[in-house]
Formats: C-alpha cells, structure tokens, sequence
C-alpha cells in the first residue's frame, strides 16, 4: 500500500544550525501519527518543508507517492494542513470563512456552499453558519480549522500543535474528533504534540529531539523497546529529556 506519506532522509539547517537531521518515518493511510517532541525539535520545520514553505534540499517527501518537489501538484491535493496558529477570519461568518478557502482550491461558489454545509455539519456546527468566526469558542474555532482544512477532500491531515491553548475538554473533543475521522473515514493523520497524555499505546508514535528521530513504531512497542514502564518515561529515557515538560 502507498504511504500517505513517506519522509525519507530529509535534513533542513537555518545557517549553520541542523534544525532536521536525517529524518525518515511513514504514515499510512487510515493511521493516527504522533510526532512528539519538546519545543525546537523541528516540528514546524518539518511541516514548513511538506507543505513546501521551505525548499527540500536534503531527502525526499512524498504524498501518496507524489513527489513534493517534482509533483507539488498531485501532492498538495491530497493534503491538509492544520497550522498552530489561529488563522480563521474573526470578521467573517463561518460559512465565509469556508467558503473563501474553497475559492483557493478552484471550488466554485456553489459547491463551496455545498461542501460549507456538509462541512459545518461534520464539526457539529451546522446551526452557526452565519455567526462569525468571533463568536466561537476556541475548541469550536479548531474544529472549523479542522473542518476547512478538509473542504477539498485530502487523505492526509496535518495538524501542529492543534490543541496548544484548548482547556483540558476542549482538547479531548479535538482529539476525539480526529480518531473518529480516521476511523470512520480513514484519513491518514500526523498529529504533533509535546503532551505524552494525547498518545494512545496502538498509535504510531516518532519520536523527534534536536532534529533527530530517535524512534518510531507503535507507542506500546516504543515502551517495550526502551524498557520503561510508560510512554513519558520511555520518551524521558530516549531522549535524556526533562519528562514533566512533556506532561499535561
Ligand atoms: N526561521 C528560523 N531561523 C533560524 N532558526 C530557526 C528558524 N526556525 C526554527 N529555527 C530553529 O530550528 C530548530 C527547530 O525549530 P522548530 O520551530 O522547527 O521546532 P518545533 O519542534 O516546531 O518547536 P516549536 O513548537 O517551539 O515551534 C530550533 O532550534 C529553532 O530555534
């Protein structure tokens, strides 16, 4: 089966500091990933260079065996992104909101409204089409983030940091919400976190210090492997990192 993506070897440096160094991991399609790493271990950077913010220089990243570089195209359509900053209009309604994105991706505005609704209806806000982004609660916000960021039907959702600033509920919603879509609609999802409490033992976990993947596979299997006894522990011995920064 193709990957829904495949980072092979891919190395980026801001002048003389190595913020990736060599890093390779899969996501499969239908799959929950986890990339966990403390701040600075090059998450953004990582997402800048799959979503081609940055130029690869060094390895390879493919989208369902699309090249980013040479096939940005067939690449980019198969992916979402969710970035860790706010990036909803808060002057707009949502239907707006969504209806502006759609544009970008050549949805004309009928089927923009179309796939709006279906859209609000899948974040459970379809009441609120016409209140403005402002209005919304922050855990309701991500949600149409989410949801806007899957108007064009890619396989692949990216998301950075998606619950950084949710209170505890609103992040288990955010959460639940994303199992359920790869459940229920098999979408292949990286999901970045410095939280251990946002992993699942089954979920595959990389694991991503000072630029480095120093493990992958299940979380359950990384545990095992490490000889501890959870999955902070086991992130604490990996990476001779402090473990309480990785707690809620
Ligand atoms: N534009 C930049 N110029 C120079 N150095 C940078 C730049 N962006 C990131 N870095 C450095 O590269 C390393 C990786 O940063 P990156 O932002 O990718 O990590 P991160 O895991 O996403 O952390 P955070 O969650 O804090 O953003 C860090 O040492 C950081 O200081």
């Amino acid at each position: 089966m193709t990957d829904a993506l495949a980072i092979r070897h891919l190395s980026h440096a801001y002048g003389a500091r190595k913020a990736l160094d060599d890093v390779s991991f899969t996501v499969a399609p239908g799959s929950f990933t986890v990339l966990l790493g403390l701040n600075g271990a090059g998450k953004s950077t990582l997402f800048s260079l799959v979503t081609r913010l940055y130029a690869a220089r060094q390895g390879q990243i493919e989208i369902f065996g699309a090249d980013v570089m040479r096939s940005p195209g067939a690449a980019l359509r198969r992916l979402g992104v969710v970035f860790q900053a706010r990036t909803l209009d808060l002057e707009l309604s949502l239907m707006q909101n969504l209806v502006y994105h759609a544009a970008l991706h050549g949805i004309g505005p009928f089927e923009a409204r179309r796939l709006g609704q279906e859209a609000l209806t899948r974040a459970g806000l379809a009441e609120r089409a016409n209140d403005k982004a402002r209005a919304l609660s922050g855990g309701q916000m991500r949600r149409i983030e989410i949801a806007r960021a899957l108007l064009h039907k890619p396989r692949l959702l990216l998301l950075d940091e998606p619950t950084v600033g949710l209170d505890i509920k609103a992040r288990a919603d955010i959460l639940a919400h994303v199992r359920g879509l790869v459940r229920d609609e098999g979408l292949g999802v990286l999901w970045t976190t410095h939280l251990i409490d946002e992993i699942d033992p089954e979920d595959q976990v990389v694991i991503l210090h000072k630029g480095k993947a120093l493990a992958t596979g299940r979380a359950r299997e990384i545990v095992a492997q490490s000889g501890a006894a959870e999955i902070g522990a086991a992130f604490a011995k990996i990476t001779g990192a402090d473990v309480e920064r990785i707690s809620a």
